[in-house]
């Protein structure tokens, strides 16, 4: 099994911690989502989470499920997003995040093929628990599949995701959906320490990080953080604005220079 995106991250985490920001694909507009795209600069993140968005998202926040509203409104489709995705040339690795029904509408295999074509490395499949691991594969060298892991999971299925996942190991900060606040942090970083017994993919952690400090903080214990509605809060707030490609940029470097501050 090659999991190259596992390897890439592992190396980059040895440099430095990670920042993994999320957008909705086609949100705000396709152009604009496009142009956003074209122009991040790669010194600030190390990998993108790329929303394909899906009708009935169940485990996303308003600020998510609203950009994907948006997005389908606008009539973007899983193949629009290979079509649009394949013409462009990144340099950090992509991840998609989806939901199940799309992937198997898809179909898994054909999924796999033309994702990576177009510059994926890694799936998020939010509504598929460790137990449905085993219906993607099909994947298998063509997508790492990265699992979620929670504070609310129990010891040894904690240990059981580190070791099934790839790519890295999605640390859920704590109940609910996204874009949520409060995160119990010794429990955190308990959960944190556990993972990394049974796995030396890096652990990031999602689900309210929602300022440079809060980044900061928290991964200062962990390897990086991942970094959704707060950033799509902000790309609502300068839709209109011409910059927005450079907005965004400065809305990172905030965050990577956070990073950088821990020892
Ligand atoms: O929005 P937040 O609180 O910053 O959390 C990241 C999250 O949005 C992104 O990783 C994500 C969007 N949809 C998901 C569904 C499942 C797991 C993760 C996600």
């Amino acid at each position: 099994m090659k999991d190259i995106l596992g390897s890439v991250l592992r190396e980059k985490s040895q440099k430095r911690k990670l920042l993994l920001p999320y957008l909705t694909f086609g949100y705000p507009t396709i152009e604009s989502f496009l142009a956003i795209l074209e122009n991040l600069n790669p010194d600030f993140i190390d990998a993108l989470e790329i929303g394909i968005p899906h009708s009935d998202p169940v485990a996303d926040g308003p600020v998510i499920q609203e950009s994907s509203q948006k997005a389908l409104a606008l009539g973007v489709t899983p193949r629009l997003v290979f079509e649009k995705m394949q013409t462009l040339k990144l340099s950090f690795p992509l991840i998609a995040m989806t939901y199940g029904n799309i992937v198997y509408q898809y179909g898994i295999k054909k999924f796999g093929q033309d994702f990576k074509e177009a510059g994926f490395y890694g799936l998020i499949v939010a509504d598929f628990p460790l137990e449905a691991k085993p219906l993607l594969d099909k994947l298998e060298n063509l997508l790492s599949i990265i699992l979620l892991a929670s504070t609310t999971t129990p010891e040894e299925r904690l240990k059981k995701i580190a070791r099934e996942s790839q790519g890295f190991v999605y640390l859920v900060s704590g109940k609910g959906v996204t874009g949520k606040t409060r995160i119990q942090q010794e429990e955190l970083r308990e959960v944190v320490t556990i993972i990394k017994s049974a796995t030396d993919l890096p652990v990031l952690v999602g689900f309210g990080i929602n300022s440079p400090e809060k980044a900061k903080e928290i991964a200062s214990f962990c390897d990086g953080v991942i970094v959704g509605s707060a950033l799509l809060h902000f790309v609502t707030q300068n839709k209109h604005h011409k910059d927005l490609p450079q907005l965004v940029n400065d809305f990172l470097s905030n965050f990577r220079k956070a990073l950088n501050e821990i020892e």
